[in-house]
């Protein structure tokens, strides 16, 4: 009986692109078309005698025998989707039509490979995650994980590195490095620089056996038991802007169609991280002084703001600093607006080391300068604080060949002994400054 079906459909089946299957009740395959060739690598008689759920990809081996047992309670089924695992070990995506034959006691399978369609879809709906997560991300910080989610739905990788180039500098640099397991080390950093930095300059992938971990690489072709590096570059436009480290898992490596696919991916990546790079200068431009790397008025009125919240909460106390370098104008004056430059650099650097990590030292303008020290216990602390600045500012100031001696005007507010707001506490900052000022002329 079996015999006679086959017979029946060979003549016009081994004609068909899609492979025609017949599977028995234990599912195991009693016929299979010509097609299967191209579709699985096996030839007929390969498959024949072979049960259908071995050659399943693992993952997707449930739901195939589930799907198995509704056909055989007859259900017909069309557009059921899984993978196998080719002969050479790649995935096909394949789409199904099947029912069963109860005469026959067989299931009767129609596959088509729809492996260019998945990775069309795949590459859509990245391309679409890519934008997606570059309008969320609210910095690059944000952005990495994102970008490392949507490459793992791409192809497996065992870990994720980003490295950035510095435009100026030329440094590459590593913003993000993450394995499955949660580790944040995939690289060692000089190591995989240099071959990032390779990959910057030629704007093509490199293969690497090994791994940037234990520094055993070999730049050969792939096919170790210890997986292997793919460098991606990340080109926006014509220069790139990095490259994209990625881990692949142990005994396994990245196919040409991946490497092809991430080509295309990595280009959006690139875009992002180049979107995300400017905003981030944008806001750095908005909110620092571009000499000192401080932040700015409008920070600086940011952070009080915030720290008033805090210590209405904690009925706590702060201190704010108005301090104007004195007699700045001469130093311009007399040895040029650089060596200017190079005193309210390292005035900026003095004063950063005379206060907390937690608290902010900030740019006025021009050479006015201001503190915030928070969490102080008495109006004596911010005394401490100016004494220690006083200090800070005794040495010589070396700028280039000069020895420059500078000295500054402090004024002290204190919350909330001298006001409650923040046009209060500077108003009385600025005016004790300027009579500190007066009174020294
Ligand atoms: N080199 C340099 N000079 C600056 C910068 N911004 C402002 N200045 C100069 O800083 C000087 C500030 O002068 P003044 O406000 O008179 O202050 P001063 O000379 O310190 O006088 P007092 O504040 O009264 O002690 C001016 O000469 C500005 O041109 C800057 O970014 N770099």
């Amino acid at each position: 009986m079996h015999k006679d079906i086959r017979e029946g459909i060979a003549d016009f089946a081994d004609l068909l692109l899609d492979a025609v299957f017949l599977v028995d009740a234990n599912g195991c395959i009693t016929y299979v078309s010509a097609a299967c060739e191209s579709i699985f690598g096996y030839t007929p008689e390969e498959m024949i005698g072979k049960c259908m759920i071995d050659l399943v990809a693992p993952a997707d081996r449930d739901k195939t025998l589930q799907e198995a047992r509704a056909i055989m309670a007859g259900s017909q089924r069309i557009g059921f989707e899984n993978r196998y695992l080719r002969k050479d070990g790649s995935e096909v995506h394949v789409m199904w039509s099947a029912r069963w034959l109860a005469s026959q006691r067989m299931r009767i399978g129609v596959a088509r490979d729809i492996t260019e369609l998945k990775r069309t879809q795949i590459l859509q709906a990245a391309t679409y995650a890519v934008s997606d997560a570059a309008h969320r991300a609210s910095d690059l910080g944000a952005l990495f994980p994102e970008i490392h989610q949507i490459i793992g739905k791409l192809v497996p990788v065992a870990g994720v590195a980003v490295a950035t180039r510095d435009k100026h500098t030329e440094e590459i640099g590593f913003p993000y490095q993450m394995d499955t397991l949660g580790n944040g080390e995939v690289v060692q950093e000089t190591l995989a620089s240099q071959y990032c930095a390779k990959v910057v300059r030629s704007k093509q992938h490199l293969l690497v056996r090994g791994d940037f971990m234990s520094g055993l690489v070999d730049d050969v072709a792939p096919g170790t038991r210890g997986g292997v590096c793919l460098v991606m570059p990340l080109i926006p436009q014509q220069e790139a802007v990095g490259a994209l480290i990625l881990k692949s898992h142990a005994g396994t490596c990245f196919s040409d169609k991946d490497i092809e696919m991430l080509y295309f991916v990595s280009a959006q990546i690139a875009a992002a991280i180049e979107r995300a790079q400017l905003k981030a200068e944008l806001l750095r431009a908005a909110l620092y002084d571009d000499l000192t790397g401080l932040p700015n008025r409008k920070l600086f009125r940011d952070r009080i703001n915030s720290a008033l919240a805090r210590c209405l909460r904690a009925k706590s106390r702060m201190a704010l600093l108005y301090v104007d370098i004195d007699d700045f104008k001469r130093v311009n004056d007399s040895f040029g607006h650089a060596a200017g430059d190079g005193v309210l650099q390292e005035f900026a650097r003095r004063l950063t080391q005379c206060v907390r990590q937690v608290d902010t030292v900030a740019r006025l303008g021009g050479d006015e300068f201001a503190v915030l020290i928070e969490e102080i216990h008495c109006p004596e602390d911010a005394l401490t604080v100016e004494a220690k600045i006083r200090e800070a500012l005794v040495p010589f100031f070396i700028i280039g060949e000069h020895a420059l001696r500078t000295s500054a005007s402090i004024g002290i507010a204190i919350y909330p002994d001298h006001g409650n707001d923040i046009e209060r506490l500077i108003a009385v900052a600025d005016q004790a400054m300027y009579l500190h000022k007066n009174s020294e002329k």
